[in-house]
């Protein structure tokens, strides 16, 4: 690994820990809760413990002077749920472009199982390459979506994280199997770092036994949207996603650090 990719690494996790607060679900699905305003959002989750935060390129400047410090990363693909397919994400963004919006790593999503799998295989691994090029890390959101696919099965699961890893990514992140035992296979499928998916907000209690599973499986960490910024306060389940993340803690005692009722 290059000084470049290893020192910018370290800028978005904390001891080879990340916890990545995705806010690139605007071109997806609008200016949903916790996006309009999306200053106040970057600043409540990096005062709350986020190593970094993600966007699409074009609100990079409503995320600068908001972090608190943390790092930063530009998604380089997009696609609307209201679109004719969703999973056929489309270029947004080059590696260049995204260093000039002020970016410590580039991410790319790649719906394994998908009819867009092929073109998707192929940009990925221009992204690796162009990145190693300018030593910037590479997260690859390796979702298992296709017809006939499920999205949790832990062989698919594993499937595209290995792919990752293959195609040059440094960090990998894919969905939640559901069990601490079932992800212990997808960690087992790469040596890369992974990171979780939230999904769709759930309660208090289900986000952080969510991560908790996650970590004793043997995940570095979680790239957690919409169970964090469609909080009602996105600072606090930082803190209590970051105190199992960064400090082991287990799932109700996070809950209570941060200041959250365990039955919420
Ligand atoms: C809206 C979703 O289902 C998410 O899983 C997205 O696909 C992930 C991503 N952050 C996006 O909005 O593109
Ligand atoms: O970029 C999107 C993610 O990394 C995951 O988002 P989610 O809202 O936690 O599924």
């Amino acid at each position: 690994m290059s000084a470049g990719i290893s020192a910018r690494l370290d800028r978005i996790s904390t001891g080879g820990r990340y916890l990545i607060v995705p806010m690139d679900h605007g071109i997806t699905m609008g200016a949903v809760t916790g996006l309009k305003q999306l200053e106040a959002t970057v600043d409540g989750v990096t005062s709350g413990g986020a190593d970094a935060v993600l966007t699409q390129k074009g609100v990079a400047d409503r995320v600068h002077g908001n972090t608190n410090g943390s790092g930063y990363i530009v998604h380089v693909n997009g696609s609307t749920t209201i679109g004719p397919d969703e999973n056929d994400k489309r270029l947004t963004c080059t590696v260049e472009e995204a260093i000039r919006a002020g970016a410590d790593a580039v991410s790319f999503h790649i719906n394994v199982g998908s009819n867009y799998e092929p073109k998707q295989i192929e940009e990925l691994a221009e992204i690796t390459g162009e990145a190693e090029r300018f030593g910037i890390p590479v997260l690859a959101m390796a979702y298992a979506r296709g017809p006939g696919i499920q999205g949790d099965e832990p062989e698919a699961l594993g499937h595209a994280v290995r792919l990752a890893e293959e195609l040059g990514a440094d960090i990998v992140k894919t969905g939640y199997s559901g069990d601490a035992e079932s992800f212990q296979h997808v960690c087992e499928s790469t040596s890369l770092p992974i990171v979780i998916a939230g999904g769709s907000k759930g309660t208090d209690a289900e986000t952080v036994e969510m991560v908790r599973g996650a970590m004793d499986a043997g995940a570095a960490g979680v790239s957690m949207g919409r169970s964090i910024f469609q909080h009602d306060t996105p600072e606090a389940i930082t803190r209590a996603v970051s105190a199992v993340v960064h400090d082991d803690h287990d799932a109700e005692d996070a809950l209570s650090a941060a200041g959250l009722t365990v039955e919420a």
